[in-house]
């Protein structure tokens, strides 16, 4: 099957001379769940207003369900509906106004039955007539979907759709995108939370420094990646790690006083039970324990080293 989006040696040099891409290649697959990752500044954005349309590149093509951004622009630009990550600012214009305004600017003709059923979808058709100010957070983020698929797009772009908000948005919102996936949507978010990735995305991207450096299908990539961190305080620092431990892989912190273990949320066994009846058996006795999931950043990190 062809990709609904091909983005072929696309570069980006802003006119300030930054190099905000370096040639970059994706496609991406028709009813998918995509999401980009990376760190602050990586080039998500610019990646995602190019393809969009909304940044011209330096150099590279794209094309969206066949049409090249460039020569078609138009027919490429309709298949596309772009959530961004600002709120919506217009408070007193009312909710269903917005859908038909949408629809207006691709040039589609009225369809009321559409955006009957695009705020029912997303559980706004309670708050079809109320101006914008009245809506809370998440209904205002709900709209900026709702706006997005007005024109009915095959492809929707999600910026940080749950940036800055409550874990129960959160949840809100990837029910959104699930349902939106079932009706074959094709979705491309970019997030800075590992969770929404592991729960959302079929294949996950990860861009650097403008440079994809990895794409991977999710399931493999949290193998990959899923590794937990167990700290134990120690009752008694050690200046070494005894002898029966050596093979458990563990490292001895903050002068004596703390060993860490690294294990892999994923693997059949994460070895804490041995761990703990090894430490036992060697004497080892400790005051507290806890354990931490390595972030998003830190495991971009660890990519960036393994890739460079
Ligand atoms: N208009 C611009 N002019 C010059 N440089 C820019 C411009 N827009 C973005 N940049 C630079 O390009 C790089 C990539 O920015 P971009 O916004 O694409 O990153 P991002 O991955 O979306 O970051 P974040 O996660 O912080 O939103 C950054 O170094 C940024 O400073």
């Amino acid at each position: 099957m062809a990709p609904i989006i091909s983005v072929r040696d696309l570069q980006k040099t802003y006119s300030g001379g930054f190099e905000a891409l370096k040639s970059v290649s994706l496609e991406i697959e028709e009813g998918e769940v995509f999401a980009l990752l990376g760190p602050n500044g990586a080039g998500k954005t610019t990646l995602i207003s190019t393809i969009c349309g909304l940044i011209i590149p330096t150099s590279g093509s794209i094309s969206i369900g066949g049409f090249d951004t460039q020569a078609d622009f138009r027919a490429a630009r309709r298949l596309v509906g772009l959530v961004p990550q600002e709120m919506p600012t217009a408070p007193f214009e009312v909710v269903k106004d917005q859908l038909k305004f949408s629809r207006g600017l691709f040039g589609l003709p009225r369809n009321d039955a559409l955006v009957e059923q695009i705020l029912k979808d997303l559980t706004l058709w309670d708050k079809k007539d109320s101006p914008i100010m009245a809506l809370s957070g998440g209904m205002k983020r709900r709209l900026l979907v709702a706006k997005a698929l007005a024109h009915e797009p095959k492809v929707l772009f999600l910026d940080e759709p749950t940036a800055g908000v409550d874990v129960e948005l959160r949840h809100d919102m990837w029910r959104v995108v699930e349902g939106l996936k079932e009706k074959g949507v094709t979705i491309i978010l970019t997030t800075h939370y590992i969770e929404e990735a592991e729960e959302m995305a079929d294949r996950v991207g990860v861009i650097n420094k403008g440079e994809i450096i990895l794409v991977e299908n999710k399931d493999a990539l949290m193998r990959q990646l899923g590794r937990k961190q167990l700290t134990l305080d120690l009752a008694e620092p050690l200046n070494e790690i005894p002898e029966p431990l050596l093979t458990h892989g563990l490292s001895l912190e903050d002068e004596g006083r703390r060993l860490v273990y690294i294990y892999d949320t994923q693997g059949e066994r994460t070895g804490i039970a041995s761990l703990i009846s090894a430490l036992s058996d060697a004497g080892i006795r400790f005051q507290d324990l806890h354990t931490t999931q390595s972030s998003l950043e830190d495991i971009f990190v660890d990519l960036v080293k393994v890739k460079s």
